[in-house]
Order: C-alpha cells, then structure tokens, then sequence
C-alpha cells in the first residue's frame, strides 16, 4: 500500500460513516473511498439526488466526489477484500435485552462487521473502530480476527472515536479540536497509527493529530460526553434554581461562562439534551463502572441522565400547570421535534418524550420541524402502551408550515431551536390562536418582551416570567 493508491472501506453508511468517509474523499483525492452498509434502502439513496441524511454542506461534499473518488455499495465483501484501510462505523445503541440491558452498549453490529472482515480478507488490512465502544473492544475485535483469518494475513487494530455533532458535522470534520487515533503500543501498532494519521495529515494540522494507548483511546470518546452532557445536566439543575428564586439561567451561564476555567461552551439551558449519543454512552459508562465495582463512580455518572429525565418531566408539569391543570381537547402546537436544530435525526429527542405525555393527557397535537420526515415521527410516537396507530392518527397531525401548525391551538411548544422560530411573524401566529394563548419556550431563546406585548402568556426554563 502506498499513500497514493491508498483503498478506504468504510462499514456502515449511517451519521459517521457517511459524512466521516466523505471527507476523506474530499480531502484525499488520490485514495479511493468505498462506504459500504447492509441497508440497500439506504445506499440507494447515498446515490441519488436526496442523501439520506441532513447535515448541511454534505451535499456539496458528496457531489464533489461521488463517482470520482468515493463510492456507496451494498457490495460488502468487495469493498473488504479491496481496502487496506477498513473503518468500522456501525451502530452501537443501548442493548434493549439480556445483561446489562439498558446500559451496556449492544456490540452485535460491530462483531458481525468483524467476523464479515476475518471470513472475507484476502489480504492484511487495518482495522479501524470508529463507532463509539466500551474500553477493550479492541480486544475482543483482535481475538474474533486473529481466531478466524486465513494463513499470512495480519489485522491491525486502531481506535479513532469520531467527536463530530449532528448539525455542524461537516466543519466539525474539515477543522476538528482534534483527531485521536489509539493502537497497541507495539511497532506493528504504531506503524499503522502513522498510516491513519497521514491520511488526516492531508487536512488536518499535525499537533492536532493525537495519538495515545487503545484503551485511552477508547475511553476518551466515552468521557468527553459524559463532561459535555454533564455540563447540560449541571445548567439544567441550576435552571430549577432560578425558575424558583427569579435568577435568570442565561444570565448565570454567562457569568460562569467567563470564566476561562469553566469557558461558555455547552452551558445553555434547554428541555434536556437529546441524540442518539449522551445518554446511550453515559449509561455505557455506568455499566463499564458497576462491572468495574465501582458503585459510587456509576452512581454519579448515573445522575447527568437522571438531572435529564427530570428536566423533561419538570417542562411538562409547568405546561399542564399553567394551562389549567388539563390538556384533554387541547390543541397543542409543537414547534421543532429533532433534537437539535440543523438535522433531522430524531434519536431520544426531548420531543419524543414531551409529546408521548401530551397524547396520554389526551390533547390534540400538531406537529411542525422543518427536516424531520412524517413517517419518522409516526415510528417515534408509535409504541404499546402509549399509542396504538389509531391513536396516533386521532392525536398527532403534521403540518408543514408553522402558521399552519400553530392555527387555533391554545399553546405553542417550541423543542428545538430551529433559526426560522425566531423571526415568524408571531403577532400572525397569535391572532389565529385561542385565547389565553401560549408559548413555552423550551430553548430560551424567543424574544420574551417582544412575545408579551403581542399578548402572549410566556415561560421559559430557567427564568420566572
Ligand atoms: N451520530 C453521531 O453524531 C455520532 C458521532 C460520533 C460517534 N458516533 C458513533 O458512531 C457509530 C455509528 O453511529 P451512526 O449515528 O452513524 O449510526 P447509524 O445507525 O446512523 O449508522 C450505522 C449503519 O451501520 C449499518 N450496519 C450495521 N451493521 C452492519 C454490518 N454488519 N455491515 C454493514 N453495515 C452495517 C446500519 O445499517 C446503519 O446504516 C455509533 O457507535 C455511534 O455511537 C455517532
Ligand atoms: O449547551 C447545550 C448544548 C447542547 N444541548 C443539547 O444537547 C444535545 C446534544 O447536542 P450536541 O452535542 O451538539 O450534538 P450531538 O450530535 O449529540 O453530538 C454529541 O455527541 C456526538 C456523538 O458521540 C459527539 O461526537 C459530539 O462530540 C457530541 O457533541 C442536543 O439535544 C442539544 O440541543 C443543550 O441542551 N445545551
């Protein structure tokens, strides 16, 4: 292999393999590109006009090197046998059943993309763990590899945990805080750590390009988002305070945020973060202290996903509370269901959450989120024991304009903080709304004054209005 006719594959087309691997298309013209996934569906789509995901500015990316350089295939094989370099980014969620169910990370996805990798290769490839995985994965990877691989044939074994967010994943990768790239300690690990980095040399600053241990590696993408959501669950737990004592959440944040031992970043209040990502590798976290027996460190990890549940249960009360203690026939527009703006993922989004309660207090919803697909929201808010899709059809109706959405409901939701919510014309919104009409601002960031003068009723999280 030469850095020039380099061969990447990439398993798994989802939110990291896609926009990861796209990059390095773009910025290394010279290695070809494969992003391979067993969804047909998907795949299909990476090759048509309309990608499957929405992150801006991958379009542009995509379309750049589509065909030249990059390709999307269900040809999974192929695309192992060809590729000296193979990135493992397949989905971990949550395991749903068996041990450690509802914390442990459930690794079936990353050991099928494994032992697919041992039955197939023809020749010594690196492997590469990209989706996020409990400390020692590595391990268990090297043992199902090295157990089933033909004779003459050597795996190497990378951790490169992906830091990128939903909604800012295309600059998040054209200039990261950081690439990190863990391997084994030996001159084989460190031959093949050089490999990877010189691909993101093509791009990346060399003293941004880190290199440590695998298991550090590995526990580091685990720890950065326990501190990022914690922060979130430490502003949401003092946005408590101030609703119940007149200080104001935002102002706090500022005040703390100047201070350049504590810094601005992830400090803004909201309904409760969201993504298919905090909550699933916090919990991780816990599971990998408990079978560490370390009760109190599991404990305390535990408690940024509890400070989270609570900030979505406390919204929901101040809402029933304050529109007379009922919701039934109540019509209630929900501004914003993905769990971020500038993406349309909708993966444990506060949204699902807030309105799954709305339909069992049997109020009448109308949804509108400028990105998120109908039939999404209809699989999100589907569930045994919370609406059959009868009920669902009787309860739920997405708009697709917001003045729509908000016509003659007694109060508007807002969940996510789409740009657009913040210029409507609101004194139109609220001429068509029944009176008293509401907002409640799960994002902070309406115009309060400007809100009250047109006549509405406002609350905002963190702040008595
Ligand atoms: N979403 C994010 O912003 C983000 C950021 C950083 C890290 N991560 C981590 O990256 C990993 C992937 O996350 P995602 O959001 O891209 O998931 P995703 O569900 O969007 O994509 C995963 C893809 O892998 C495919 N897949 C599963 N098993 C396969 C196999 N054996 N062969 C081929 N394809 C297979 C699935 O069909 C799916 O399309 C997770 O571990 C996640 O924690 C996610
Ligand atoms: O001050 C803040 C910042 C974020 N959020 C919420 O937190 C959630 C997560 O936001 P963000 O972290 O921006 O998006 P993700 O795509 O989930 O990215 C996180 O999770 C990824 C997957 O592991 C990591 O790669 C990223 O570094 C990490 O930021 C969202 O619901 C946000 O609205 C807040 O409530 N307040």
């Amino acid at each position: 292999m030469t850095k020039e006719n380099l061969k990447i594959c990439c398993i798994g087309a989802g939110y990291v393999g896609g926009p990861t691997c796209a990059v390095i298309a773009y910025k290394c013209p010279t290695v070809t590109v494969t992003i391979v996934d067993l969804n047909e569906d998907r795949i299909a789509a990476w090759n048509s006009d309309n990608l499957p995901i929405y992150e801006p500015g991958l379009d542009d990316v995509v379309f750049a090197c589509r065909g030249r350089n990059l390709f999307f295939s269900s040809e999974v094989d192929q695309a192992i046998q060809e590729a000296d370099l193979i990135f493992v980014s397949v989905n971990t969620p949550t395991k749903k059943s068996g041990i450690g169910a509802g914390f442990a990370a459930d690794l079936a996805y990353v050991e099928s993309a494994t032992r697919r990798i041992a039955q197939v290769a023809t020749s010594s490839k690196i492997v590469i763990e990209k989706s996020t995985v409990p400390c020692r994965t590595a391990e268990s990877m090297r043992a199902i590899l090295e157990a089933n691989s033909r004779d003459g044939i050597r795996f190497d074994i990378l951790s490169n945990p992906e830091f990128l967010a939903e909604g800012t994943a295309i600059p998040d990768l054209m200039y990261p805080d950081r690439v990190l790239i863990g391997s084994l300690q030996t001159p084989e690990g460190i031959k093949a750590q050089n490999v990877l980095a010189d691909v993101y040399a093509n791009w990346v600053p060399k003293e941004k390009i880190i290199t440590m241990g695998l298991w550090s590696s590995e526990l580091s993408k685990l720890a950065a988002n326990a501190l990022l959501a914690q922060r979130i669950s430490s502003i949401n737990a003092l946005s408590a305070i101030c609703e119940a004592t007149g200080a104001d959440v935002d102002e706090v944040a500022y005040a703390c945020g100047l201070d350049s031992r504590i810094g601005p970043k992830f400090l803004k209040a909201s309904v409760g973060f969201g993504g298919s990502c905090f909550q699933k590798d916090i919990l991780n976290l816990v599971y990998l202290s408990e079978s560490l027996h370390l009760p109190e460190v599991a404990e305390y990890w535990k408690q940024v996903v509890t400070m989270n549940e609570y900030q979505k249960s406390r919204f929901l009360e101040r809402i029933v509370k304050r529109l007379f203690n009922t919701l039934t026939n109540k019509n209630l527009a929900v501004f914003g269901f993905a769990f971020k703006k500038n993406t349309g993922d909708t993966r444990e989004s506060a949204a699902i959450t807030l309105v799954k309660h709305f339909i069992q207090e049997k109020a009448n919803i109308h949804i509108y989120d400028p990105k998120v697909e109908d039939a999404q929201i209809e699989m999100d808010l589907c569930e045994p024991g919370i609406a059959t899709p009868e009920q669902y059809k009787k309860s739920v109706t997405i708009f697709h304009d917001p003045y729509e959405a908000a016509k003659n409901a007694d109060a508007i939701v807002v969940l996510t903080e789409w740009d657009e919510f913040k210029t409507l014309d609101y004194q139109r919104v609220y001429n068509n709304m029944h009176k008293p009409a509401f907002i409640f601002d799960g994002r902070l960031f309406l115009d309060t004054k400007k809100l009250q003068n047109i006549g509405f009723q406002v609350e905002v999280i963190g702040r008595q209005v």
